[in-house]
Order: structure tokens, then sequence, then C-alpha cells
């Protein structure tokens, strides 16, 4: 050592004895009591507990709104669901026509797993819905498909969301699909990135990160920057984990538990005749109110309100209380309508 180091050392030695902290001269380091340190304990708690971690989100892309939330789900629990989803594997289909088919341009292998395939699965759900405000119980979602790819396995650009009348999900009843969550559960040597193609960006795979993104835009309209596809795995096996919120049960879900805004179109050819009510009373309110500049215009946006499928009469109720409270006269703002 030169002396010059040698003399700084001794100098640095000495700085840090003079600045020791209180403890070293016999106090004890005491917390500061008061009355807005109440929850401290399980503040400290919760944030020195693992899995309780924050979970680290990554804006990827805002339109469309893209998002990779790390550390989604740990190493054992990707192997784990891998293991479950493995006897089930069967080669992937698609929607063709009124029915699902096996296609070239999806080469893979997938497996539904249902809640009771094991705990994990619940807890995955839970996981979701904290993270993205979205209930995806079955039947509000579908349940969690496992994918693999092999080399060479990929799934040319496609939408998650139908875009045609005639597409299974209408028929199935469960509304268009508005957003979906895919799970990385493995690492890719080369290829697999999922590529949003109009949008012009790909997301290499992120090992048990979870990539989110709406399907839909806020008035129900299927949003095509989500066109999107899974690369050709080059050296690797991929596996991934989807999962779809169907539509028209977020209405349900969020009138009980407004966690997330979304807006649903009211149909005119929705068949039930709560909803045809609903649309021959908003025509009237349009028609012989004039007193604000087109207020009723956020009306036509609340409801595609399949009562067929599963929301309730109190609900219905909740959702008629609150639009007539928009429209009183006093009411010219449209921020009265914060209901979803
Ligand atoms: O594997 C991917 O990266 C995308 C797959 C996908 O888009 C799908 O299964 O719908
Ligand atoms: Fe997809």
């Amino acid at each position: 050592m030169n002396r010059r180091v040698h003399f700084n050392v001794e100098k640095y030695e000495k700085l840090l004895n003079e600045n020791l902290p209180a403890t070293s001269s016999g106090l004890t380091l005491k917390r500061p009591d008061g009355i807005y340190l109440r929850t401290r304990n399980a503040y400290e708690q919760l944030c020195q507990t693992k899995g309780s971690q924050p979970i680290r989100r990554e804006i990827i892309s805002l339109q469309p709104y893209v998002v990779l939330f790390h550390g989604f789900v740990t190493q054992a629990e990707a192997k784990n669901i891998r293991k479950y989803a493995m006897p089930g594997l069967r080669r992937s289909v698609v929607a063709s026509g009124m029915n699902q088919a096996t296609a070239e341009y999806r080469i893979s292998k997938s497996a539904w797993l249902k809640e009771s395939a094991h705990e994990v699965v619940g807890k995955l759900d839970q996981r979701i819905t904290l993270v993205t405000g979205l209930n995806v119980q079955p039947p509000y979602a579908e349940y969690l498909q496992v994918v693999n790819y092999g080399i060479g396995g990929h799934y040319e650009p496609h939408f998650d969301h139908a875009t045609s009348d005639s597409s299974p999900l209408y028929r199935l009843k469960t509304g268009n699909r508005v957003a979906t969550i895919m799970i990385y559960l493995s690492p890719v040597q080369a290829g697999g990135s999922t590529a949003f193609i109009y949008a012009n960006f790909s997301v290499p795979v992120v090992q048990n990160a979870a990539l989110f993104w709406w399907n839909l835009h806020k008035n129900g309209q299927g949003n095509v920057d989500t066109l999107h596809a899974g690369c050709p795995v080059i050296v690797g096996n991929k596996w991934g984990m989807f999962k779809n919120k169907n539509f028209h049960k977020v209405t349900c879900t969020a009138v009980t538990n407004i966690v997330h805004p979304k807006i649903i179109i009211l149909s005119s050819s929705t068949h039930s005749p709560l909803v045809q009510i609903l649309f021959k009373f908003f025509s009237y309110v349009q028609h012989n109110r004039t007193y604000t500049e087109e207020w009723w215009k956020p009306l036509l946006y609340i409801l595609y309100f399949d009562l067929y499928n599963g929301c309730q009469w109190l609900l219905f109720f909740n959702i008629l209380q609150k639009i007539l409270f928009c429209l009183h006269p006093k009411k010219e703002t449209h921020k009265s309508l914060e209901l979803f």
C-alpha cells in the first residue's frame, strides 16, 4: 500500500469512528412512538414476508395497453403447473366458424386447468385479480389454459377477442374477451417472443413474468392494435399459461365490486326484455330532455346487460338507480356516472 492510500484509510477510519451511531455510546435505538405508527408492526411484517412483496409492473406499451408483471409466479409454482397440465395436453385448436379445429397457424399443445386441479390454480386466480382488479373466477372468465410449444411451435398473428358475431364466443354467451393475461412458465433459449404486429414491438419470454393486455377498447370495440403472435420457438421449449377475461360478466362484477372502469355498450339487438325496456327508456329520455348538451350520451354506454347470463335483479336495480341519479337535472356533469 502506498503512503497516500495508507494515510487516506486512516483518515477514513477516524471519520467513521467519530460518526458512530448512538447505539455504540450505550444508547439503544428506539422506535419513535406516535398514533400514526399503530399499524407499523403489521406493516413491517408484511413488507418482510416473502410473497407479500410488491409486484413489479413494467409498462411495455400504452397503446395498446400492455404490461409485464415480473416475478408473477415462483419457480416452484411454474414447475407444479407444468406438471399438473402435462397429462391433459392436446393439440391446440382455434375458432373455425361455429366450431373449433386444429390449424397450421397455431402449433402447440394445450390443457385446461380447473381450480380443483390444484390449490395453486385458485391462488393464481386471486393474484390475477389483485393485479388487474378483475374477477377472474369462472364464470366471469375462462379457465386457466396451459400451453406448450416445442421447437418450431408458434401462433401466427391473431386477435384474442372475437371479430365476428359468428364466433363461438358469442354462441357460448360468454361475451367477448376483454383482457388476456399470459404467464411465462419457462425460459426459452431462443425465439418464442410475443409480438404485437401493428403496434410494432415484441416481448421476449421472461420466465415467471405475466404479460397483460386489454383486447377491447373501453367502448367494447376490439382494439386492432392488439394483433399479436407467439413467435416460433427456435431453441428450447416454451410453456405459457393464459387466462381470458370475458366481457359481459364485467358488468356484473363492476357493479358489485367497482374495481375497473369498463364501459359496457347498450345493444338494441339484445333480446332480453329488460334490456329492451332500458333501451326504450333511454330513447325516450334522449328525445324529451334537452337541458344539457348531449348529457344522455354516456348512458348509452352503460349496459350491455345480459340478464339471462348471470346478472341479478339486485344489480339491475342498482344500475337503474344510478342511472336515474345521473338524470337529475342538476347533474349536468358526466362525472356522476362513476358506475364502472
Ligand atoms: O405464445 C404467445 O406468446 C402468444 C400466444 C397467444 O397469443 C395465444 O395463445 O392466444
Ligand atoms: Fe393470443
